[in-house]
């Protein structure tokens, strides 16, 4: 089983894309949506996260916008949650492996935000990077509600630079020339890995 690493930075369209791969029949691992799970009310870092930060708890759940605000501004918050996420992240990896190497299939993909940024590459065969022009992630990025300029750049500061990302993948999708474009290339990466 060949095992496709996607990412890209905030905005880049790597949701579109791991989208894409499933409409074409590749499974997808999608680790921010496990952070999710893992957040909610009965996900198991729930309680570890309530217990470290009380005040972004409101109404029984976690508010991420109001956890992101202390995160993205305190490294020391960050770090916090990343060593009580990225290990229950990476369990959900495996079980996901496991289970697609059983039914035998050829290709999967794992979508990891910071795949760089954790040496994540070292698990994957090949590593396929969104990416589109500045000044276009941008745009998509300050439209998103809550979204700062100031929020922005201290995402932006904790990533690895897009053009270094593209300079170590093994593909770099383009998401900044319209959707069709984008879906043509999925299409051909696949082509070549199958
Ligand atoms: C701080 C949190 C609660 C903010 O949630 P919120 O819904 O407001 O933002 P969201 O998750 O959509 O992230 C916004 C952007 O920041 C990026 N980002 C998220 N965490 C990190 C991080 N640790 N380092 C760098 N960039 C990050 C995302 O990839 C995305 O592009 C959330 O991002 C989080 O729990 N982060 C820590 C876990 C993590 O590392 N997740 C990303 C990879 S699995
Ligand atoms: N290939 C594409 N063509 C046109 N627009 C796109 C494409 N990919 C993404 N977009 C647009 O860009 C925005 C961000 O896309 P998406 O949510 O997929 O990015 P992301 O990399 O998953 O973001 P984040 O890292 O912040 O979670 C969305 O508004 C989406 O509609």
């Amino acid at each position: 089983m060949k095992i496709l690493g996607l990412t890209g930075s905030i905005g880049m369209g790597k949701s579109t894309a791991a989208a894409m791969f499933r409409t074409l029949g590749v499974p997808v691992h999608d680790a921010d949506a496990t952070t999710h799970e893992l957040m909610a009310p009965n996900g198991l870092a729930f309680d570890l996260i309530a217990k470290a930060f009380p005040d972004v708890i409101n109404n029984g759940r976690i508010d991420r916008q109001a956890l992101g605000k202390i995160a993205f501004a305190n490294p020391d918050v960050l770090k916090t949650l990343e060593t009580i996420l990225h290990p229950l992240v990476r369990a959900a990896e495996n079980r996901f492996l496991a289970t697609q190497r059983r039914l035998g299939r050829k290709l999967v993909v794992l979508d990891i935000p910071l795949l760089y940024e954790t040496a994540g590459e070292k698990r994957c065969d090949h590593v396929a990077v969104v990416s589109a022009p500045g000044f276009i992630q941008r745009q998509r990025v300050l439209s998103r509600e809550g979204m700062t300029e100031t929020k922005f750049s201290a995402i932006l500061s904790k990533q690895m630079p897009d053009i270094e990302k593209r300079k170590r993948a093994d593909f770099i999708i383009p998401t900044g020339l319209g959707r069709a474009v984008t879906f043509q290339y999925i299409q051909g990466i696949i082509d070549q890995l199958s």
